[in-house]
């Protein structure tokens, strides 16, 4: 009992912990400020979904998280973003180990072109991760089990990821990100190209994955935010325009901009 107490005490501990932080962030493609100074927390655990209309930043400022912005020609961040404490944009920062830590799962499923196996293999194999073919295996097995695939894939690893409906491909690519023990997953619109009953599968691992992962997630799906997430933030033109709790931005929303989104008065 004292054990199931003191696990519950760190679980709202971990909860209670500031996982990724952003100070001030703004975005720049040339010339051009696409996120106006961007400060906010996400905590260890949770789920945040990123909503607002198309072209407010959301996917810009989601890249940040994992730098994935420096892969863009032209486009510069300033401001802080740590993770536990640690600057992702210091020059020290081995960017290969920051997107393991903060994996990162795209609209549309995008599986090597290998097999179930080597897709989710590749990652830990890169880091170095299984020192044997038997400790591979349970780590694919392992995040297959994870993103609730393993059942449907099982008795076919060799076959190619492509040759997967696609929200088992998204699922592998779930798989994919979590072999390599990150701490935080960011999802771009990631049921945006699935049908209504693989992105109800893939809503209800979210809620799952959330036990071991801080999850940010884009949306354009007002249920989906509602259903998935914990606190929303809701973006305007590159500016964060207010953040809460999930509930607070769909019955209490203290600005008017986010009352007319989520209300569908425009977007
Ligand atoms: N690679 C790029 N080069 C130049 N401008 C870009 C680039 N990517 C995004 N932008 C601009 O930055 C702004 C924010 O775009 P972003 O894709 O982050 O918005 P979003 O909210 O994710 O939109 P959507 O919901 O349509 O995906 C837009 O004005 C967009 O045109």
């Amino acid at each position: 009992m004292a054990g199931a107490v003191a696990a519950k005490r760190s679980a709202v501990a971990a909860a209670d912990k500031v996982k990724l932080s952003a100070r001030e962030v703004r975005v720049f493609y040339g010339a051009a400020e696409a996120l106006h100074g961007v400060t906010m927390d996400i905590m260890c655990n949770e789920v945040v979904a990123f909503i607002g209309p198309s072209g407010c930043g959301k996917t810009t400022f989601l890249r940040c998280f994992n730098r994935m912005n420096d892969t863009v020609a032209g486009a510069r961040v300033t401001g802080t973003i740590t993770i536990d404490g640690n600057d992702i944009y210091d020059s020290k920062m081995d960017v290969v180990l920051l997107r393991a830590k903060v994996g990162m799962v795209f609209q549309k499923p995008n599986p090597f072109p290998k097999s179930i196996f080597e897709n989710v293999a590749y990652g830990p194999r890169l880091h170095g991760l299984a020192p044997n073919k038997a400790a591979l295996e349970q780590i694919v097995e392992q995040s297959l089990r994870h993103a609730g695939l393993w059942d449907e894939v099982k008795d076919r690893l060799d076959v190619p990821g492509t040759a997967l409906s696609g929200g088992q491909q998204q699922r592998l690519c779930i798989a994919r990100a979590i072999a390599v023990s990150p701490d935080v997953i960011l999802m771009d619109e990631p049921c945006s190209a699935l049908d209504p009953i693989a992105t109800g599968i893939i809503e209800d691992l979210i809620t799952r994955l959330k036990q071991d992962y801080t999850i940010v997630i884009v949306t354009h799906n007002m249920q989906q935010a509602a259903r998935v997430s914990d606190r929303i933030a809701f973006f305007h033109l590159g500016d964060l325009i207010e953040m809460g709790t999930t509930e607070q931005i769909f019955m209490l929303p203290k600005q008017k901009r986010t009352e007319d989104y989520v209300t569908g008065r425009y977007g």
